[in-house]
């Protein structure tokens, strides 16, 4: 029978670990235990959390660096989610300077707090489509195939009918899950912008979710709940009954610094085996320790998974020496295989009153809070991204190109018929640099913002130094293959010939002649036909950012030559430990990643659960 525990979230380290003395040796009686380990407290580490004290003779302390927000009102309005950035509890990690991105450095928001980065996401649904996850078993992920994960992806989803939907409208979706999903209300230009979609060639579908898969142009589903609060992880796996388990403990404000390995003797396939976590508040401050009696789960999400691999000694053998730490196990993959994909918004002045860009008057943002706040009504309950379309770049239906009897060759980087290598969001709102730059004063400003789906560049995740407090090079490596640059430009063009397409045109006021790369409408009010690829290149290199998805960096596979965890998310080599989160996709997800990461951490459950 496991410990008893009372309280949910403990920040003191003192009351769930021992203080590490530096000059003498721990008794090992001495370490407090747990079952499991859970590293980070953030999207995949909630749903195992809760899975695992289901069973209430298994314990669980799970160690999270942030605070809980789950009441806090910015995290739950829907439409506030971007007032997350640059908070505490936001990372606001950045990326070494970027060549693709004319040098700049990117700004990448990732969630600090219970819930991590699914309490400051943009809150958009989407599943992975079926090609892009049969690839994983061919890319050595025996076991997860298709029609695998589409079981988790529902048990993990609760579906609301939207009253504008008829019932046989959802029956792909999931009912009797804890994490919330709806389609919402949105602007008449939402939908004009599917009707311009569908004009110029990219047929409506009714869910990019649904079993036909996602190309074509529809309406945003979200994860809101019924009363249109945001459907955190946090809120839909750790209630307030389940943090009352006595089996689970949950630690905040304290940061896992080192996994500690014990090697096997003698070794054969594992050389070690994980044993506990060290932790501490911060770079000054005592170090503590745990052990885990049966393994430890490191869930600290594709940025930070790999920094605490490598400082841990697991990782690639020229890093652990160019960082003199003691090598542990020699894993090439670990931070490698680092995909993320860049999206580039592009702005259309549009008609005054047909986008959100009023609520920056202070007299409508306060009715609108106050309408959210009383009625859970208005535009706070939206999302920026209000509709979409997903396509393949290699569609010679659509005007991708400037000359179309010249298309611009591109390599397929989709894995099957049916993934999407491009997705084309319609924002009724000024929206660039994260939602830091305001629009010019006073217009409406429709946004279409490209985003590149399946890149062929990738980077790597490396730490500055041996001391894991001095943080890491993040290089994405944007555009560093040729085919990516090409894809967007298709995009960003396609965007604009959207953007003059009925009865979207009727809501804008385009214009074909601006040229000054400094102004806001450049290069919306181009005209598609004359404006070149280069401009368009050049746009993108300026403009273009993060869409928040890193993933990759601890893949899953076969070969330790080539991934870090095996298809049970088993760190190859050493024994008790498995990684759990985005960093374990092995090829980019052609779309948004939380229902993924969820699907992943619900098996990983069935999986661990499985083994006792
Ligand atoms: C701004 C933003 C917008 C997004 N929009 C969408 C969207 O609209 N739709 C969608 O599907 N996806 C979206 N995503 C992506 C999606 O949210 C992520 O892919 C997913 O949440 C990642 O889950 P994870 O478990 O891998 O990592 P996370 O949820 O980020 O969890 C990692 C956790 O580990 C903690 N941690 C890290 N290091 C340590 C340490 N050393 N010690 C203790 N704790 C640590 C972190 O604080 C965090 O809580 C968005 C992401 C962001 C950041």
């Amino acid at each position: 029978m496991g410990v008893l525990f009372s309280s949910p979230f403990i920040s003191n380290p003192a009351k769930y670990a021992i203080k590490v003395q530096e000059d003498s040796e721990l008794d090992s009686s001495s370490i407090p235990s747990y079952d499991y380990v859970i590293v980070g407290g953030g999207t995949a580490a909630c749903v195992l959390a809760h899975r695992l004290t289901e069973d209430f003779d298994v314990t669980v302390l799970m160690i999270e660096a942030g605070e809980d927000h789950s009441n806090s009102l910015l995290h739950k309005t829907p439409a506030l989610w971007v007032k997350t950035f640059k908070t505490p509890v936001d990372w606001g990690f950045v990326t070494t300077p970027q060549l693709g991105l004319s040098g700049r450095s990117s700004y990448w928001p990732a969630g600090k707090g219970i819930g991590g980065s699914s309490i400051i996401n943009a809150m958009m649904y989407q599943r992975p489509c079926a090609d892009d996850i049969n690839e994983w078993v061919r890319l050595g992920a025996a076991g997860w195939g298709w029609e695998e994960v589409r079981k988790y992806l529902n048990k993990a989803e609760k579906y609301t009918l939207h009253p504008s939907k008829s019932n046989e409208f959802a029956s792909h979706r999931g009912s009797d899950g804890f994490w919330k999903t709806r389609h919402l209300d949105h602007l008449p230009i939402a939908e004009r912008y599917l009707d311009a979609c569908d004009k110029i060639g990219i047929r409506k579908i009714d869910d990019i979710s649904g079993p036909n898969g996602p190309l074509g142009a529809t309406f945003v589903s979200a994860f809101i709940d019924n009363n249109m609060e945001r459907s955190s992880v946090a809120n839909a796996y750790l209630t307030k009954e389940v943090l009352k388990r006595p089996n689970l403990k949950v630690a905040t404000q304290t940061y896992v610094t080192r996994i500690i390995t014990e090697p096997i003797v003698p070794s054969g396939e594992f050389s070690h085996k994980a044993v506990g976590v060290e932790l501490a508040k911060s770079a000054d401050s005592p170090v503590y320790r745990v052990n885990a009696k049966r393994e430890v789960l490191c869930c600290a999400g594709a940025v930070m998974t790999p920094q605490i691999l490598i400082a841990s000694g697991i990782g690639p053998t020229s890093e652990l020496e160019r960082l003199k730490i003691t090598l542990v196990k020699p894993l090439d993959a670990v931070g490698r295989n680092l995909y993320d994909h860049p999206c580039v918004p592009v702005a259309f002045k549009a008609k005054p009153g047909t986008t959100f860009d009023y609520l920056n008057q202070s007299f409508y943002s306060l009715k609108a809070l106050l309408q959210y706040l009383l009625f859970r009504r208005g535009p706070l309950t939206m999302l920026v991204g209000q509709s979409f379309a997903f396509i393949k770049s290699t569609d010679t239906s659509l005007p991708v190109d400037k000359d179309s009897s010249q298309p611009v060759k591109l390599q397929d980087a989709t894995p099957g018929m049916a993934s999407p290598d491009l997705e084309l969001i319609g924002a009724p709102t000024a929206f660039r640099n994260h939602g830091f730059t305001l629009g010019p004063a006073g217009d409406s400003v429709f946004t279409i913002g490209s985003v590149l789906l399946r890149p062929l560049s990738h980077g790597s995740i490396t730490l500055k130094s041996s001391n894991i407090w001095d943080g890491a090079n993040i290089d994405p490596r944007y555009f560093s293959h040729e085919n990516d640059m090409k894809v967007l430009v298709k995009s960003v063009r396609l965007s604009l010939r959207i953007a003059r397409a009925s009865p979207l045109a009727d809501q804008l006021l385009l214009t074909n002649d601006n040229y000054n790369v400094e102004d806001w409408y450049h290069p919306g009010h181009t005209d598609p036909d004359e404006v070149t690829d280069e401009e368009l290149a050049e746009f993108i290199r300026r403009h273009s950012h993060t869409l928040y998805h890193p993933m990759g960096t601890a893949r899953i596979g076969q070969s330790p030559t080539d991934s870090v965890v095996n298809p049970q998310l088993r760190v190859h080599g050493i024994v008790n430990l498995r990684v759990i989160d985005a960093s374990i996709f092995p090829a980019p997800l052609a779309g948004h990643t939380c229902a993924a990461v969820i699907a992943v951490a619900e098996k990983a459950s069935d999986i661990i659960k499985a083994d006792q």
